[in-house]
């Protein structure tokens, strides 16, 4: 059973939908992320869950226990957001016993579950000292102690890391996540940086526009993308316009074509007509001599290389017109290209997917997903 449902929720602001029909399982001890661009409604989404707002739709479940008619305090949720929202006149120990002495809880288990909590976030030594005197990496460690200190049922996190620099979010990230597993806490996570979502979740949600585009695990979403959305907002693609044609039922397969390439694709499902052909810059290579000639290729030119040691950004324009970016590796001198040159781009069709000429739906799920299962 799932620990947190939700259950179809919309939420409204005035006739506008913040979230829309959203509808989600989580499981026990899941990191589980919230990703979209600003304005999604990640955060509409997650202060419902934690009963700031109410639904005009749908119903959250804890467990089997409904929560919609649930005040926010008895939900048994911790909470962390970008600003950190502690009291900067209290000291360390007093930021996370606060919630604690809002419970009653005696003196004695104060102590030693605050003493807990501060070790757990490496914290023990600076327990006397005020806010101010500590770092942002150290202070969002106090507003995570005073989330677990409380032992919440679900922990909800609301952009943790935006306020530290690159570095600091890099090292916060890991001990968040260490932290997450070790105390085995269902988490709800909020950002806007994929490459945070796809670090530090079990599963994504990935919204826009207030509706859920796609959930899934991490290499899922990247690999497997259900709408051109998805595939333009993790990672970097390349969208190359095609079109499909000769669609066979007996076989599933189509012919594509594709530049000045005419090649063979299975297909999920029946479809002739414009598609949009999305492969990721490390998903193509460009063709060295006396290489497998039977990997479907296409031609161009490259007209910018960007060098960055552990591998090369190559820019090339395709003779249909099109632009498309190459990350290759070059380990030596001789594999190293130059703009100007002629450049032969080529691919497996396996690992690209297919979208319909909206890009709203795929036509070609990558075939290699099944093989990625054991990550
Ligand atoms: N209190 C409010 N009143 C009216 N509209 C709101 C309110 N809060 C959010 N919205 C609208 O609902 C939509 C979702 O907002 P939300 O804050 O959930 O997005 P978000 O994905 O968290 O964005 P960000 O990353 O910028 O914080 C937006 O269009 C926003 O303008």
């Amino acid at each position: 059973m799932a620990q947190i449902t939700i259950d179809h929720v919309t939420k409204y602001f005035g006739d506008a939908k913040g979230v829309d029909d959203a509808h989600i399982d989580i499981g026990h001890g899941e990191f589980f992320t919230l990703l979209g661009p600003s304005g999604c409604g990640k955060t509409t989404l997650l202060r419902t869950l934690a009963g700031f707002y109410q639904q005009e739709e749908g119903s959250i479940y804890f467990g089997e226990k409904c929560m919609d008619s649930e005040p926010a305090h008895k939900r048994d949720i911790g909470m962390v957001f970008q600003n950190y929202a502690i009291f900067p006149h209290l000291t360390v120990f007093e930021n996370v016993a606060y919630g604690l002495r809002a419970r009653k809880v005696s003196k004695q288990d104060i102590e030693r579950r605050v003493s807990e909590a501060l070790e757990v976030v490496e914290l023990s030594a600076h327990r006397s000292k005020q806010p101010a005197q500590m770092s942002g990496g150290q202070q969002q460690r106090i507003a995570l102690a005073r989330a677990i200190v409380i032992h919440p049922g679900l922990l909800l996190m609301d952009e943790p890391l935006s306020n530290l620099d690159a570095k600091l979010r890099l090292k916060m990230r890991s001990e968040i996540r260490a932290l997450q597993k070790r105390l085995n806490i269902t988490t709800i996570y909020v950002t806007h940086d994929q490459e945070e979502a796809l670090a530090v979740s079990d599963r994504i949600a990935v919204l826009n526009q207030g509706r859920i585009q796609q959930v899934g695990r991490p290499h899922e979403i990247y690999l497997n993308p259900v709408n051109r959305f998805v595939a333009n907002f993790i990672g970097s693609t390349n969208f190359i316009d095609t079109e499909i044609m000769g669609y066979d039922p007996a076989t599933k397969k189509a012919n594509m074509r594709i530049a000045e390439q005419q090649v063979s694709v299975p297909l999920d499902r029946a479809y002739n007509g414009k598609a949009l052909f999305s492969i990721r810059p490390e998903q193509l290579k460009l063709k060295k001599a006396n290489t497998d000639s039977e990997v479907p290729s296409v031609v161009g030119s490259i007209t910018e290389v960007t060098f960055l040691g552990e591998k090369v950004e190559y820019l090339i324009d395709l003779k249909n017109g099109q632009t498309v970016q190459v990350n290759d590796h070059a380990v030596s001198y001789s594999e190293l290209r130059g703009v100007g040159q002629f450049a032969e781009v080529c691919f497996h069709v396996s690992d690209a997917v297919i979208f319909d000429e909206e890009g709203k739906e795929a036509i070609k799920s990558n075939g290699n997903i099944s093989a990625a299962q054991a990550i």
